[in-house]
């Protein structure tokens, strides 16, 4: 007798470990299998508290609701909700499955009536070489059951990156005309900002290297506005504060010379997506607003999520070789030179590289508007996934 499959939904399984880039990288992948593959998605997330910053419409309290087609499962634990094994089940970033469900896939497993959903563990994104040979190998566990490593990354071989199919046709056209950019800073109650002023978008961790960007933007021509959410790149800036931090509301404006403090609200996804697609540079951390800073089209500092043993700096310099590639020596080096200096929290040397920059202004924006074509090699990761399942 052929095995069965009880259901063709899919699960995806989140912890928030700390900060927001665990469950913005599933969210959005859980949203664009529900709308573009009408693939009836669960999402099992443990922090529902800190999922609702960037989904505000979340009522953490529920058990289950649901948004854009996906059913958001709040996974406690011990589980108390009834989990039914679907077509594929996706652990996101190594997080571990309650035991129970384990054992369902066991006696699934072990049972010749029904096959176990398809088990996938979801790994960070990393433009490291080694991530070609280990995508997609299987993984066979103690139980007999195969998991497999399924792999972003920057090449053919890997399963690619999160972007929606209308992503760069729809910032293409929000970027066509000026109009929406102003409308948006108002919109998020961002006011004072001039057509010919340097818009800054600042989502970073804390780094003294933004102190000494702020300082350098004082003395700026053009004015400078950085628009910063409350959150961690503040805590590197409270010298230039006029209140602690938790006083601060959105909105509130700092000026200090040339350069205007503006305090951004916290949005859902599509809106930090417009904010990218609005400023002149964008400073990213992590993994989510990395790639969203990519698809903005617009040139970007990557502060990336600090590892033990410095291992971070290998993947920033193995992405930076990436996208340095068929660019000139004269704006490579300053950038990839920003970037480091930001992240090793160089002072002198991150304004001296950011002031570089600035004389290959044009070049860079035209590389980073090419970029995201080059980097998505035609198949985002969402289509590769539905391919991987397809033919496993
Ligand atoms: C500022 C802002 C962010 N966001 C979203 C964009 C992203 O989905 C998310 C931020 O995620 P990231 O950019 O990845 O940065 P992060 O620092 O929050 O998350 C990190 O968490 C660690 C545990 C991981 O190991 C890191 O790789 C990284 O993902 O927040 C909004 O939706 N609205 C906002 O206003």
């Amino acid at each position: 007798m052929t095995p069965t499959q009880a259901s063709s939904h899919w699960d995806i399984f989140c912890t928030v470990v700390d900060n927001y880039g665990d469950i913005g990288v599933t969210w959005r992948l859980a949203q664009q299998l529900a709308g573009e593959y009408r693939i009836s998605v669960n999402l099992w997330v443990d922090d529902l508290h800190s999922f609702s910053h960037i989904l505000p419409q979340l009522d953490p309290g529920l058990s289950s609701q649901t948004f854009a087609g996906v059913t958001i499962f709040k996974w406690n634990t011990p589980l108390d909700i009834g989990f039914t094994p679907g077509a594929v089940l996706i652990e996101s970033f190594a997080c571990e499955l309650p035991e129970k469900i384990k054992a369902q896939l066991l006696a699934q497993h072990q049972s010749a009536e029904q096959a176990p959903p398809l088990w996938l563990n979801l790994e960070y994104l990393s433009a490291e070489d080694w991530v070609d040979n280990c995508h997609g190998l299987p993984s066979l566990q103690a139980s007999g059951l195969k998991k497999f490593f399924y792999f972003p990354g920057f090449t053919p071989k890997t399963g690619g990156l999160i972007c929606e199919k209308n992503l760069l046709t729809q910032r293409a056209e929000w970027q066509s005309c000026a109009d929406n950019r102003l409308g948006l800073f108002a919109e998020l109650g961002l006011t004072g900002i001039a057509p010919q002023d340097k818009v800054i978008s600042v989502f970073s961790y804390e780094t003294r290297a933004l102190a000494a960007l702020c300082q350098l933007w004082q003395v700026s021509m053009p004015r400078v506005h950085a628009l910063i959410p409350k959150g961690r790149s503040l805590n590197s800036l409270t010298q230039l504060l006029p209140c602690p931090i938790a006083d601060l509301v959105p909105g509130q404006r700092i000026v200090h010379g040339n350069l205007t403090l503006h305090i951004l609200p916290m949005t859902d996804q599509q809106a930090f997506d417009r904010l990218l697609w609005s400023c002149d540079f964008n400073i990213v951390r992590g993994e989510d607003s990395f790639l969203r800073a990519q698809w903005a089209a617009k040139p970007f500092i990557w502060h990336i999520y600090p590892q033990e043993d410095d291992y971070h700096l290998v993947k920033l310099e193995a992405f930076m070789s990436l996208y340095c590639d068929n660019l000139t020596p004269e704006i490579a080096k300053p950038w990839a030179e920003l970037n480091l200096a930001f992240n090793q929290e160089q002072q002198s040397a991150v304004n001296l590289h950011w002031q570089e920059l600035d004389s290959v202004d044009l070049p860079l924006l035209q590389h980073a508007q090419q970029w995201p074509i080059d980097a998505l090699n035609d198949a985002d990761l969402a289509s590769r996934l539905v391919q991987f399942v397809k033919n496993s």
